[in-house]
């Protein structure tokens, strides 16, 4: 910052006393980040993680975390998708972006719709936390050992329709809340068994509560699942080399690909989706899966190719899906 020229004695503020005690030195000359962000304890996790991040990075620059209240986090008690669905969590923090209240707003992937607004792009994809599905029992019973009429706790059309695909005896009954309060309603007795990602667990240190791992042979998760978006403002030429430390691109790559495969389907919500991609020696390997709601009909394939052509093969998975059956599942809605 310049010093700035004194004022003209006759200005009003030149007879004002002095402030009572400057500003921390420390922090006096640093640049301000602010990262905007959900206020549940999940959301603040992440968006101090990205703010550990950028100030290890740069020493300079110091990130400010400011909570913003969601459709999604006002609306507790009915299954998302009845609502709206995707979009809801993040709806309100992309206003700020583009009203600069904020500079980058920190998502869970998985909450991203397909395509974002106008002015607004991902900026980077930082390093994905385990993507799996994860059951959570009272008395921690795995899948295969719950008994008949069992209830699961879910409000996701995708874990549903794979849980009765292979335990169609179990019952299906609906959750909502932050992690805390779904734990508590499993402790309490309302359901037998949840099913929550393995990252939201994991990133708040109650790994110990996980009964078991689902595989995505089992269990493909959702778009995303397990990886941050950090949302900015496109053509942004300050906040550009900040995101860069924080991209990943082995993370980036399998999302770029299920995140083009959601974007092909996704005019056709409230059905059960799924995509799922690793990286090994550079080639991509991509699983899609479409289901009736049911969990009686399931389409699911694999396509492999190069990292470098991640949103074709996405494009093209989905496509191969519509083509295989999914068109007729989505038909019969
Ligand atoms: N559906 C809500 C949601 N969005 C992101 C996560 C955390 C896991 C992640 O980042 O993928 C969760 C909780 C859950 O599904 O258990």
């Amino acid at each position: 910052m310049r010093p700035l020229p004194p004022l003209h004695p006759l200005h009003p503020a030149a007879a004002a006393p002095p402030p009572a005690a400057l500003p921390a030195a420390g922090n006096s000359m640093k640049n301000i980040i602010k990262i905007g962000t959900r206020g549940s304890q999940l959301a603040l996790w992440q968006a101090n993680w990205v703010k550990n991040q950028i100030e290890s990075g740069f020493p300079e620059i110091q990130a400010l975390i400011i909570e913003i209240k969601t459709t999604g986090d006002k609306i507790v008690d009915r299954p998302l998708a009845m609502v709206g669905g995707k979009g809801l969590f993040v709806k309100e923090i992309e206003k700020a972006l583009l009203d600069k209240d904020i500079d980058i707003a920190v998502h869970s992937m998985k909450d991203m719709p397909g395509d974002l607004p106008g002015g607004l792009c991902i900026g980077a994809i930082p390093v994905r936390e385990d993507p799996r599905d994860v059951l959570v029992s009272r008395n921690n019973i795995p899948l295969n050992e719950l008994p008949s009429g069992a209830v699961i706790g879910t409000s996701s059309l995708r874990r549903a329709s794979q849980i009765k695909y292979v335990r169609p005896d179990l019952t299906i009954a609906s959750i909502r809340g932050n992690l805390g309060t779904r734990l508590g309603k499993l402790d309490n007795g309302d359901f037998d068994a949840i099913v929550l990602a393995a990252a939201g667990i994991i990133r708040l240190g109650m790994k110990e509560r996980i009964t078991q791992y689902l595989e995505p042979d089992t269990m493909l998760p959702a778009v995303g699942q397990g990886a941050l978006c950090i949302e900015t403002r496109e053509n942004d030429a300050d906040i550009a080399p900040i995101l860069a430390v924080l991209d990943n691109r082995d993370t980036r790559i399998p999302v770029v690909a299920e995140r083009a495969f959601l974007r092909k389907l996704e005019g056709s919500c409230h059905i059960p989706v799924a995509c799922f991609g690793t990286l090994k020696d550079r080639e991509l390997i991509l699983t899609g899966l479409v289901a009736s709601e049911d969990g009686t009909q399931m389409v699911k394939e694999v396509s492999r190719g190069p990292g470098a052509s991640a949103e074709a093969i996405g494009t093209s998975l989905a496509t191969t899906l519509l083509d295989r059956g999914a068109a007729q599942i989505l038909e019969n809605l």
